[in-house]
This record gives C-alpha cells, sequence and structure tokens, in this order.
C-alpha cells in the first residue's frame, strides 16, 4: 500500500471506538499524575521524566515505547515502586504507590528466576510468601505450568530451558499472585524474533483471559502496535510524553493485522515520532577517517 493511499492512524471504526468507549467507562486502575524525575549525575542533574501525566483503566495494555534514555525504564520502576518520583505521584486503586507490592506483578527483560528453584518452585515462591500453605501453592502453581504448557518441566531448573520458556514461567510466577497491573520491562527483548512473536501471542492470549491491566515497554514498533490498546510515545532530554495513540487496529489481533492499513498508518506515525528526519546541525553523524590508505580503491565507486 503506498503512503498516500493510508488512512490517518487515528481514525477508528466504529467497533475499535466502541471499544475504547468501554475501556474508558471502566475504573481507573493506574493514574500517573505530574510525575517528574531528576538524577543528580557527575555531568549535572539529569531530567529523566518531566510531568508525565496518564490514566490507565481496568485491563487496558498500555505499551510505552520512546528513543533510548527516554526514561521508560525510570517510569517503570516508579510504577512499581523501586523508585521513588522527585514530583507528583502514582496511585494505585487510588492509593498513592511507594514500594513494591503484591498488587504489582513484574517481568524483565533478563531472566529473574531463581537459578536453584524448579519452575513450579519459582512459581510456589511468591504464593507461599503472601500466606499460601504449601498445598494450595503447589495446586495453585500447577495450574499455571499447565496453562504456560510446562507441565513437563515442571521439576527443571531455569538453566534447562529455552529463553521463551524462561519468560513464560517468568509471567506465570508473576500472574500466580494475582497482581492487578503486570509490568513489564522489554519482556521480550532478549528472545529470538521467532520466539518473539510466539511470545506476543501467546501474552495476548493470557490477557485476553485474565483480569490484568498491562503496562508494557518495548523498543520495536509491531510489537506495541500488535500487543497495545494504547501507546504513550515518549521523547528524551527530558522524558516527556510526546503523543497518546489509541491504536485503531481492531482487537482481538492476529499477525495477519501486521498488513493491514491501519498497523501501517500507526507504524508510520510512530516512526516519525521517534525518528523524525535529521536535521542539518545534527552532531551525530560519522566522522570516518581514512586509517590506512586503500589504493587500489581511490577513485572506485562501490
Ligand atoms: N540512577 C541514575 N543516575 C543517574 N542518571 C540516571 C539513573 N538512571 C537513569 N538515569 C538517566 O535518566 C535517563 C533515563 O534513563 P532510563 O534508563 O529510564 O531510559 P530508557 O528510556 O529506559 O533507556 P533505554 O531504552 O536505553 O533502556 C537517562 O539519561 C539515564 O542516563
Amino acid at each position: 500500500m503506498s503512503e498516500s493511499n493510508l488512512p490517518d492512524y487515528r481514525i477508528q471504526s466504529e467497533a475499535v471506538r466502541d471499544r475504547f468507549a468501554r475501556i474508558k467507562k471502566r475504573p481507573v486502575t493506574m493514574e500517573v499524575a505530574g510525575l517528574s524525575k531528576t538524577f543528580q549525575s557527575r555531568h549535572g542533574t539529569v531530567t529523566a521524566l518531566k510531568d508525565i501525566n496518564l490514566t490507565i483503566h481496568k485491563r487496558e495494555f498500555v505499551c510505552v515505547i520512546g528513543p533510548s534514555g527516554c526514561g521508560k525504564s525510570t517510569l517503570i520502576r516508579i510504577l512499581a515502586g523501586l523508585e521513588q518520583a522527585t514530583e507528583g505521584e502514582v496511585r494505585l486503586d487510588g492509593k498513592v504507590v511507594d514500594k513494591p507490592g503484591p498488587e504489582r506483578g513484574m517481568v524483565f527483560q533478563g531472566y529473574t528466576l531463581f537459578p536453584w528453584l524448579t519452575v513450579k518452585k519459582n512459581i510456589m515462591f511468591g504464593l507461599i510468601e503472601s500466606g499460601y500453605d504449601k498445598g494450595t501453592a503447589e495446586a495453585e502453581a500447577r495450574q499455571w505450568i499447565e496453562l504456560i504448557g510446562l507441565s513437563r518441566f515442571e521439576n527443571s531448573y531455569p538453566h534447562q530451558l529455552s529463553g521463551g520458556m524462561k519468560q513464560r514461567v517468568a509471567i506465570a510466577r508473576a500472574l500466580a499472585n494475582k497482581p492487578k497491573v503486570l509490568l513489564m520491562d522489554e519482556p521480550f527483548g532478549a528472545l529470538d524474533a521467532q520466539t518473539r512473536s510466539k511470545m506476543q501471542a501467546y501474552l495476548m492470549e493470557i490477557w485476553k483471559n485474565i483480569d490484568v491491566t498491562v503496562f508494557f515497554i518495548t523498543h520495536d514498533l509491531d510489537e506495541a502496535i500488535y500487543l497495545a490498546d494504547r501507546i504513550l510515545v515518549l521523547k528524551a532530554n527530558p522524558g516527556e510524553v510526546q503523543e497518546v495513540i489509541e491504536v485503531a487496529v481492531p482487537q482481538p489481533r492476529h499477525p495477519e493485522q501486521f498488513l493491514s492499513p491501519e498497523f501501517i498508518a500507526t507504524k508510520k506515525r510512530l516512526e516519525e515520532l521517534i525518528h523524525p528526519p535529521k536535521q542539518d546541525d545534527d552532531d551525530d553523524h560519522l566522522n570516518l577517517v581514512r586509517m590506512v590508505p586503500v589504493n587500489d580503491e581511490v577513485g572506485s565507486v562501490f
């Protein structure tokens, strides 16, 4: 499809409009209000986040995208309660977040499973911590292991699993505690392309069946469009909201939609926001100096 034939990325079909209207009527799960974060470093003050405002409704899937250094990880760490805001606040069901809590599950890129525990015991760990007796925790863990299709591996250790399997266990472990919000920081970033797309489809499938709100950071534009109801686009220096996009691609999502006009139009918009055309005065061009003479190529065109 040529660019001139693309629809405006903001145009929604009636079904998509209705879906967003329904989402907005749901209760607010998480609210980010006037959030700013500065760090003091050797080079001075870094404004990692500046005046971020966002309201996320129950069972919404929000993706965050932006160039390196725009504050994505800082934002998710503040939502997790691992980092404190300099200004503003985060509220979960109306309560201010100031420390980690069981109502927020986390899945990060590095496999955060306990290497010395089996799949089953990794999933049981949080359940026992939150007061389940061993028998109930074990029964609950088994249900999750079945749901993620790893029953044959319940007694395996993380090093015996592939990257995709480890992330499935990490997701199950986070969801077993029945969090209200699942915070995911580039959870599939370390996976090869094929495993990554399987994991995306798989996460969609789980999310359809579970009452959880998802906040998901990614560098991958296709991943953001495929997964998200809304995409929060940040810019760097300082980390500010550029745009919040309601994805016009209908739900439920399926891989054929990657070629749909709405998908391509949204991707084009994200590319414009994240990789704007270079200005002449940009100072990040390569300054290549030939270090050794390559006489046979002088004047040649290659
Ligand atoms: N503990 C810290 N001390 C000082 N500066 C920090 C600290 N943590 C983050 N920063 C700075 O804050 C800004 C945002 O960092 P952050 O890691 O949140 O960005 P990001 O969007 O997640 O980056 P990437 O996509 O590369 O992971 C960067 O300029 C970073 O150098």
